[in-house]
């Protein structure tokens, strides 16, 4: 059965949910799926906003053909080129083979690298500003290079002010038939997702995210869609605040992430003892995790949130522990930067962990460590407890700032 929603006078979101996959480019694990956000509008002239992932193919298609009623379809506008949102293109160009496939010359390169259906003859190539009238709605186009890929696009349509941001302001999860932000408890619900997929898939792009920024200070926006999760229409200044918090590489909270490594769990040790320190000189927000057990994507996301950092792992065959080095090749990788680190390496006959965190802390930009990292020789004993006060002392009085 069809499943759609009127989200304005004649716009509708015509997407669907996963919740099968197990991972989002395979890679990212989904809680609970993910949904595929797709729009059309049914004006004078007809306009779809990108596809969906071909997983809900059927579902996307009934949904399309029931609002269409037999219509014919003019443009489908390709925002973003990533299979996700473009697995139904050849569909649609087959079922309307009279529309016009509306991206940039960017989108066209993608979409012919990826799909063997030529559609030169319905391609409408749009420059930055371009503007098209589809009757009394009006979609001006947006380029967002690099948010998160080159040929990004967003539409602002004038008349009503939506923005049609491709995957910006995104989550993962599913929607749960309630679509719009004031319809769920969205900072409950979406938000710890919404950081773990903006950190992980658009994290690296913070420049270009405030690039955006900039093109559309001053416009009038009253709802934005994005093309995975829930619409903004009631408090847009939320997610707004968070995306220009992010994508400065600012902290939305004063709080510590320990991050450890540790086989035989002496470093585990040292971590939750640290923690225990911490939180008996005040410190509230406190997250520790296991490298080899925390998938990254949730650790790289309380990175984004919190602005203390706590690094320990062991010295493996002359290296760093496999599990911190991928994680910090990771947050190197997103460019993580400007937060307050402590370092605590372990070693049982020749150390190389402590100095290689050192090494790659020192790569990331405005990341500065705090205190005398510790370097401990295979289990910290009670006879050391005063360098694990002090390094506690160090971070608690800048996390408090004494
Ligand atoms: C495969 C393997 C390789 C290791 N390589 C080194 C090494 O190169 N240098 C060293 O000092 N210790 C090395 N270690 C020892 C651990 O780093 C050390 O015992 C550490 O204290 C373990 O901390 P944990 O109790 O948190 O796991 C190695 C251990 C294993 C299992």
């Amino acid at each position: 059965m069809y499943n759609v929603r009127e989200i304005s006078p004649n716009i509708y979101w015509v997407g669907g949910n996963d919740r099968r996959l197990e991972q989002f480019e395979n890679l990212f694990p989904l809680a609970n799926g993910v949904s595929y956000n797709s729009y059309l509008i049914l004006d004078e002239k007809t306009a779809l906003i990108d596809t969906v992932d071909d997983a809900i193919t059927d579902q996307y298609l009934e949904n399309i053909t029931h609002l269409m009623n037999g219509r014919e379809l003019d443009y489908l506008i390709i925002n973003h080129m990533e299979p996700d949102h473009c697995g139904n293109i050849e569909n649609i160009v087959k079922m309307y083979p009279n529309v016009k496939v509306v991206g940039n010359t960017k989108s066209f390169t993608l979409f012919h690298q990826f799909y063997n259906m030529d559609i030169t003859a319905n391609q409408m190539i749009v420059k930055e500003g371009d503007e098209l009238s589809l009757g009394t709605h009006n979609l001006k186009f947006v380029f967002a290079p690099m948010v998160h890929w080159p040929e990004v696009m967003m539409n602002l349509e004038t008349t009503k002010g939506i923005l049609f941001a491709a995957d910006a302001f995104g989550t993962f999860g599913a929607l749960a038939g309630n679509l719009f932000d004031d319809e769920i408890d969205y900072a409950n619900l979406y938000i710890d997702e919404a950081r773990r997929y903006y950190s992980n898939i658009v994290g690296k792009f913070g420049a270009q995210v405030q690039s955006v920024f900039k093109k559309i200070a001053g416009q009038e926006i009253n709802m934005i869609c994005s093309l995975h999760g829930p619409i903004f229409r009631s408090d847009i200044s939320l997610i707004l605040d968070l995306y220009d918090k992010w994508s400065k590489y600012e902290a939305e909270k004063d709080g510590v992430v320990i991050f450890y490594g540790s086989m035989y769990g002496n470093t585990a040790n040292t971590a939750d003892a640290l923690a225990n320190k911490l939180a008996q000189r005040g410190v509230t927000d406190i997250r520790v995790y296991d490298v080899s057990k925390t998938h990254p994507s949730y650790i790289i996301s309380d990175i984004f949130k919190y602005s203390h950092l706590v690094a320990a792992a062991p010295t493996y065959n002359m290296g760093l522990y496999y599990p911190m080095d991928n994680l910090l090749h990771e947050m190197a990788a997103l460019g993580v930067k400007n937060r307050k680190v402590a370092l605590i390496g372990n070693h049982s006959w020749a150390s190389a962990a402590l100095k290689i965190m050192t090494e790659r802390f020192a790569s990331m930009k405005n990341m500065e460590i705090i205190g005398d990292s510790l370097d401990i020789k295979s289990r910290l004993k009670d006879g050391e407890e005063q360098k694990l006060d002090d390094l506690a002392d160090a971070i608690a009085s800048s996390v408090l700032k004494k």
